[in-house]
């Protein structure tokens, strides 16, 4: 499979693991705009983001690999790009339940595991570790950090940023658009844009 990378900052490393860690993945293209002329490194093409169109070909498959949600968010619908060309990446430790559902342009992590029935939206970033329990429901744009656990039930609304180690137990809403500061336990519903932190968790911005 050729691949597209957009970013090429700390988060985007790992992705390149994770895609050469899957046989038959050949990264063509790398965009950022540090880059602001087109070179070839490696066989690799490095280009400012407004070249991929040129880039883009029926069997290029993209993968928006920045870390933060808003700006991952504002390239998708900058980009006018089919659903289908966008890669969801799952690297090979990951434990992954044949009754999900991930969604176009999601990165699974080593050693991450997603439970039975839990429903992962688009362009989230499921980190190394994270464990995402059963019936979840994770929204779009979401990224759940390394070693977070999400117990059973949690529902994650869009661009929510939930920190590492952090834990929810089960049933709980996070709002779109929240943090969860990263060692929180949280154990209350978690209103739309507030940030909380703490044992339990309690909002420090909203
Ligand atoms: C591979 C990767 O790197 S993936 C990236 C994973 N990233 C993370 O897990 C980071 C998560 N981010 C955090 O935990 C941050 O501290 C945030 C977003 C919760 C808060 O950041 P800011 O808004 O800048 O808050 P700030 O640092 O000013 O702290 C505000 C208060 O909250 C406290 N606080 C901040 N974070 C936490 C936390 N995680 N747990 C407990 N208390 C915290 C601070 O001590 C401070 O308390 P005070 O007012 O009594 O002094």
């Amino acid at each position: 499979m050729k691949v597209i990378i957009l970013g090429n900052g700390g988060h985007s490393k790992v992705v390149q693991d994770i895609i050469y860690s899957i046989k038959g993945n050949e990264i063509v293209a790398i965009l950022d705009d540090k880059y602001k002329v087109e070179k070839r490194e490696n066989g690799i093409i490095y280009a400012p983001f407004d070249s991929l169109k040129k880039f883009l070909d029926q069997e290029a498959k993209v993968v928006i690999a920045i870390g933060d949600n808003k700006l991952r968010k504002n390239i998708v619908t900058s980009m006018d790009i089919k659903k289908e060309q966008y890669l969801t990446v799952i690297h090979p430790s990951a434990i992954v339940s044949t009754s999900t559902r991930i969604g176009y342009g999601t990165v699974v992590m080593p050693n991450a595991v997603i439970n039975a029935e839990a429903q992962i939206g688009d362009h989230c970033v499921i980190n190394t570790g994270a464990i995402i329990e059963h019936d979840n429901q994770i929204g779009d744009y979401t990224h759940v950090s390394p070693n977070a656990t999400l117990t059973g039930n949690v529902l994650v609304e869009e661009g929510a940023h939930i920190g590492a180690s952090a834990t929810i137990i089960p049933g709980i809403k996070v709002g779109c658009w929240s943090i969860v500061g990263a060692g929180s336990t949280v154990i209350h519903n978690i209103s739309p844009l507030s940030t909380v932190v703490g044992c339990p968790a309690r909002i420090i911005k909203n």
